[in-house]
Formats: C-alpha cells, structure tokens, sequence
C-alpha cells in the first residue's frame, strides 16, 4: 500500500456469552453469542427476520449497549476504549449508504480522514487511491451523490468506509438494494479487494448465497438471537447441525457444496477426454461442470487451464463428489 494509509493489520473479533434484551421484551435479542472471528477473516451473519443479526453486529461499534459478556477487538475489550476512537478503527457499510447529498464524492469519502487533521495532499492521494480500488473513474470525486447509480453509490460507501484502512469492517446487507448483476460484480470485486488489504469483516445477509459466496465463517442464528452453528460454508453445508440449519442452508445443499470447489480439484490427469467433451476452465466450479456436462450429453467434460488440457471430468467423479457433500 502506499503511504497515504497506515498499513494496520487486521484484528480479531472475539464474541464472549454476550446478550442483549431489549428494553420491554421479554425474550433476548442475542442470547449467549460466543464465537471468534478470526483476524482478516469475513464472518457472515444469516438467519431468519429478527433473529438478532443487525443487533450483534452494531454491538462491535456500540451503536447498541450490552449488559452481560464481553467483545474484544485485537484482545482489547470494546467497552475499554472511548467510543470515538472505536468507531474510527471501524468502516461501516449499511445498505442505504447514507452519503451526505450537499458534499461531493471526494468530500464524502475525506469525512473521518479529514476528522483526523490529515493534510490536504494526503487527503487527495488517498482519495484517489481509494476511486481507484473500489473501480471508479477518479472525475467521480467532483459529482454528488445524486449524480451516481446505486452500484456506484454502493462503491464510495465502501471508499469512505475504507478511507483510514480500518482492522476492522462492519456491513450491514451492503449489497443488498442493488440489481443482480450489479451485485454480482460488487461483490466479486470485495472479494478481488479483500485478497489485497487484510481486514475482520463481519457480514449481515439475508442470502445464504451471498453468505457461502463471501464468508469464511458463517455464523447462523436462530429467532431468539441463540447460535444456530457457526463454521465454515463447506461445514455447514456437509453436515449442518440440525434439520434448521440444513432447512435454511437449503434441500440443495449438496449442489451448493458444488460451488465452492473447482474443477481442477478433481480432474484426472490420467483420463483421456473423449472427443466430444466439451470444456471448462479449470477454475470453473463442480457446480458448472455437472451442469456443462448435463447441457451437452457427453460422458466427461475436458478441463482446460488457459488452453492447455488437464484432463477429463466424468459424470461418477462429481457424483462422488455430491456423495461426499451430504454424507
Ligand atoms: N430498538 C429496539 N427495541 C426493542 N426491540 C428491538 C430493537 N431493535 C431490535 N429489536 C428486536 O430485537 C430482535 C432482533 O432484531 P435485529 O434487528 O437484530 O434482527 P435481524 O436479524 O437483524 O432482523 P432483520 O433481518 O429483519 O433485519 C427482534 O425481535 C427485534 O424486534
């Protein structure tokens, strides 16, 4: 990175039997979280409609107060730091973006940078910098809000988030309001993006798509705020802890399970392709294949890397593969 940010390495997040009730309600809203999220890790938190995501996720940045149990961040416990300086180490992402209308983009994404008293050179490498790495032209700094679509609104919420390179990232549904294919492409890029700046994230969706796509862990609650399972998509796909997680994993869990493993995984470099294979890249999933496979009729399909020929896939091998994933 270069030396407008401050290179902080990411935390981890550690949930210690944390529960919040509610003023008035007689059932909590989180009961007993205890779970880590590791450093640099994404941690996506599903579940169903009041099931206590929102309210677990705003307790890292004490937007909501908590009376028993703890958070720490990087060891330190969240209650122990002045409230300013927390949210500060945190970017934080919610679905209505919540842009200022009357400041520009740039104004928009300097706000906590400029908070922090840096120098206006600073502020504008850093600003550019930061277009850059969410894909937005840098002419973009000049317009308002209003001047942008959803997608691109979406990409200076995370600009700003990202403005003082937080250890820590919280994101409430962030792609949430946008078409499929916009967020198909945003979330591919959080992904590409993630890879170069390690940062804790913790994740709230409602799709359990977006969740295996994007988490390391998920974390899976339950109405009354109680952790259902928490593992990794690959864990909670092969062996869900009970029929709730299973049910809300989805019946296709074995063809999702398919998604998160690519096709050079299994190929056979032994095995001949027959000559009416059709091809898959080798970074394609299982999922892709079987489907590329079913689509053409033939017995195999022939994986490529950049033209090159691994070697064949057939029909028994993603079979056992799907076998293995519900067993
Ligand atoms: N300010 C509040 N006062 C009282 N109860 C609240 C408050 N905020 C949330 N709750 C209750 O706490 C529970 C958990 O709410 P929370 O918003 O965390 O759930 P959620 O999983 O994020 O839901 P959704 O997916 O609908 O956003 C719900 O029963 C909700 O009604």
């Amino acid at each position: 990175m270069s030396e407008t940010t401050t290179e902080r390495p990411a935390a981890d997040i550690v949930f210690d039997h944390v529960t919040k009730r509610y003023p008035g309600q007689e059932t909590p809203a989180l009961d007993d979280l205890s779970m880590t999220v590791p450093a640099g890790e994404t941690c996506c938190l599903v579940g169903p409609s009041g099931g206590g995501k929102t309210t677990a996720m705003k307790l890292v940045n004490r937007l909501i107060d908590f009376e028993s149990g703890d958070i720490t961040i990087g060891g330190n416990s969240i209650r122990a730091v002045d409230v300013t300086t927390l949210r500060r180490d945190i970017g934080y992402v919610i679905q209505q973006v919540g842009l200022f209308p009357h400041m520009t983009i740039a104004g928009n994404i300097a706000v906590i940078p400029g908070l922090l008293g840096w120098s206006k050179d600073r502020i504008r490498k850093r600003t550019d910098e930061l277009l850059d790495l969410v894909r937005l032209d840098r002419s973009f700094g000049t317009r308002y809000p209003a001047q942008l679509s959803g997608g691109q609104q979406q990409r200076v919420g995370l600009a700003r988030a990202l403005a003082v390179d937080p250890p820590v990232m919280l994101m409430d549904e962030p792609f949430g309001a946008l078409d499929p294919i916009t967020r198909t492409e945003i979330q591919d890029e959080f992904l590409n993006l993630e890879s170069e700046i390690s940062k804790t994230v913790i994740f709230v969706t409602h799709d359990i798509d977006e969740a295996i796509k994007m988490g390391d862990k998920i974390a899976v609650l339950r109405q009354g705020g109680v952790l259902a399972q928490y593992g990794t998509a690959d864990e909670l796909l092969a062996h869900p802890a009970d029929d709730y997680v299973a049910d809300f994993v989805g019946a296709d869990r074995g063809l999702k399970r398919l998604s998160l493993r690519r096709m050079r995984e299994v190929v056979n470099g032994s095995a001949a392709a027959p000559d009416d294979a059709p091809a898959v890249d080798a970074d394609a999933s299982l999922r892709i294949g079987l489907s590329t496979l079913f689509a053409s009729g033939a017995s195999a399909v022939r994986v490529t890397d950049g033209g090159r020929v691994l070697g064949a896939v057939t029909l028994d091998q993603l079979q056992s593969a799907v076998t293995r994933s519900t067993s």
